[in-house]
């Protein structure tokens, strides 16, 4: 479906003020290589800056890579990225463009603008509005909108004219859990029933585990891995993960509760260990059944999420992923 092949872009230096050096050039991608297969929900995991927006910039047309090609449905789209538009629907992070539109309009217009007639533009918004529970908003302008709201708008127009790739970068940002399972909802029907491929930019990994069917990791413009989100998993093997949350100290004059520290990754009064299940057993034991105990608020164990692989690949920087 679409195929990347040492995919390169620098952004240059920009000029320093008043005579200073300014910032360094960026090396936003950096040499990708991706196959993307027909029907599958294909995510790009990676904190601030890795480089995601960069890429599907490029893999959608809009931004010319230094190097490396994009064969996409057997088109190039590095030497004819015009073409991009009849193959890509792109939900992009910004949506200003749209924002003095009405939400019916919005769609409408994208519709004609992706080469449907009146009739057929109508009456897919019709459709779309339906689907995603807009119908109530249709006459009001995005820009008046709260940011969930106009957020659905804009992948409700991006629906508008079928297209066999969609791009959503961040598509359920704001948005609430009504919402999402809407997005989500209709994402499922289009693969369902028109074998449409979703390439999903995120750095959310609770919805990169259940919406993805494989994943890439991407951190400083490079793929640092690419796999199902199970197979991701299994890298980090047998390990267990431990938070412990303390009512507001944690009792340190405790032993075992300061031996936890140095493996534990602070946030606030939450400690969070990545643990093996014999280590695992013996904090739990150590918190909950000794002096420890009255210092705990909450505790929990679980399996090794997407967020435990990133951290175990070596991304420093796990704290960029949001957990919620
Ligand atoms: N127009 C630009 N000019 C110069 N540098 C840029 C430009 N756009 C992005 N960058 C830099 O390129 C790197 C990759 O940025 P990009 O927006 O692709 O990351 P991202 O993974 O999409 O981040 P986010 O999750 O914050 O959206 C960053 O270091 C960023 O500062």
């Amino acid at each position: 479906m679409c195929t990347v092949r040492g995919l390169v872009k620098t952004y240059p230096a920009a000029r320093g003020r008043r005579g200073r050096p300014g910032p360094d050039p960026v090396r936003a991608t950096d040499g990708i290589d991706l196959d993307i297969r027909r029907g599958e929900i294909f995510g790009l995991l990676g904190p601030n800056g890795a480089g995601k927006t960069t890429l599907v910039r490029q893999l959608t047309g809009l931004l010319r890579p230094d190097a490396g090609s994009v064969d996409l449905l057997g088109h190039d789209l590095v030497r004819h990225p015009e073409r991009a538009a009849r193959l890509v629907g792109y939900l992009g992070q910004e949506s200003t463009a749209l924002d003095e539109l009405t939400v019916s309009l919005a769609a409408e217009t994208t519709g004609r603008l992706r080469g449907l007639d009146l009739r057929t533009a109508r009456a897919e918004r019709d459709a779309v509005l339906d689907e995603l529970g807009l119908a109530p908003l249709a006459d009001r302008p995005l820009k008046k909108l709260s940011g969930g709201q106009r957020r659905l708008a804009c992948f409700a127009a991006a629906l508008v004219g079928d297209r066999p790739l969609l791009v959503l970068d961040e598509p359920t940002t704001g948005m609430d859990p009504v919402a999402r399972r809407a997005v989500w909802a209709a994402v499922d029907r289009r693969r369902a029933e028109r074998g449409t491929t979703v390439l999903l930019v995120t750095h959310n990994v609770i919805e990169a585990e259940t919406v993805l069917d494989r994943v890439a990791v991407l951190e400083r413009g490079r793929i640092i891995a690419c796999d199902t989100p199970s197979g991701l998993k299994e890298l980090v093997g047998d390990e267990v993960r431990v938070d412990l949350v303390w009512r507001t100290e944690p009792p340190l004059d405790v032993p075992e509760v300061a031996a936890l520290r140095d493996a534990a990754l602070e946030t606030g009064r939450r400690w969070s260990l990545r643990l093996g299940p014999a280590e695992a057993r013996a904090a739990v034991a150590a918190v909950t059944g000794g002096p420890a105990f009255a210092a705990l608020d909450d505790f929990t164990l679980a399996t090794p999420s997407l967020e435990d692989v990133y951290l175990a690949l070596g991304g420093g920087r796990a704290q960029g992923l949001v957990k919620a």
